[in-house]
């Protein structure tokens, strides 16, 4: 198996079974596509990045095929393309493993790390999968996170063991934590960049209030 990554950061079995909805998938997938990656996609980026992006869960054609979160399909493209924007990608497009991308002081994971069918992890696998989340900001201690959706701002959230309640996801929402500043945005789908729900400039605005709090520790 291909990684090109510090990785599993200590606990992470890469043939993790916990999901016994995902192992199967996965299992069937390496029949379908044999060529794929084909298991939990491991985070990107230096393990010590002030930065961590997360997003909900890899895609069947994409990181899933890859080995790379945001890697190979459409969700990738508005996203790298704005860290590079904001130096903290070395290029703008991230295509494959092996491929020289690289991120600057900024790391990218998943809420979910095996790719769910429809793209639709269950609200049991979501709980299950945290730990790991939780395991990777106790080891990185970033200072800013920024979570891509609903699922990725709550499972941030479930992974500090703090209350939904106390914590709303909103675009463009920043919520100062006790170890680090959580920055919403919606996510970078397909959907939500076609519809105009999330635009260019909309994300941009989050990322650019990210980096400007990792600078000068304000935010918007
Ligand atoms: O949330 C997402 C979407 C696509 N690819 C990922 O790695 N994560």
């Amino acid at each position: 198996m291909k990684v090109d990554q510090h990785w599993p950061l200590g606990v992470f079995d890469v043939q993790c079974t916990a999901c016994p909805r995902l192992a199967s998938f996965h299992e069937g997938n390496r029949t379908r596509y044999p060529d794929f990656f084909n298991a939990p996609v491991p985070p990107f980026g230096d393990p010590s990045a002030q930065l961590l992006i997360v997003g909900l869960a890899p895609g069947l054609q994409g990181a899933n095929r890859t080995g790379r979160p945001f890697t190979g399909d459409y969700c990738g493209d508005l996203l790298y393309s704005t860290l590079h924007k904001f130096g903290l990608a070395n290029r703008a497009v991230s295509v494959a493993v092996g491929d020289g991308f690289q991120l600057v002081n900024a790391r990218v994971s998943n809420a979910v790390k095996c790719v769910p069918p429809e793209n639709k992890p269950t609200p049991a696998e979501i709980k299950t999968c945290n730990r790991f989340l939780s395991h990777e900001l106790e080891i990185s201690q970033p200072r800013a996170v920024l979570a891509l959706g609903l699922v990725a701002h709550q499972a941030v959230i479930k992974a500090q063991g703090l209350a939904q309640s106390a914590f709303k996801f909103g675009h463009a929402a920043q919520h100062q934590l006790s170890a680090f500043r959580l920055f919403d945005s919606y996510h970078v789908s397909r959907y939500n960049t076609q519809t105009g729900r999330l635009t260019a400039p909309m994300f941009e605005s989050v990322v650019q209030a990210a980096c400007e709090f990792l600078e000068h520790g304000r935010g918007g």
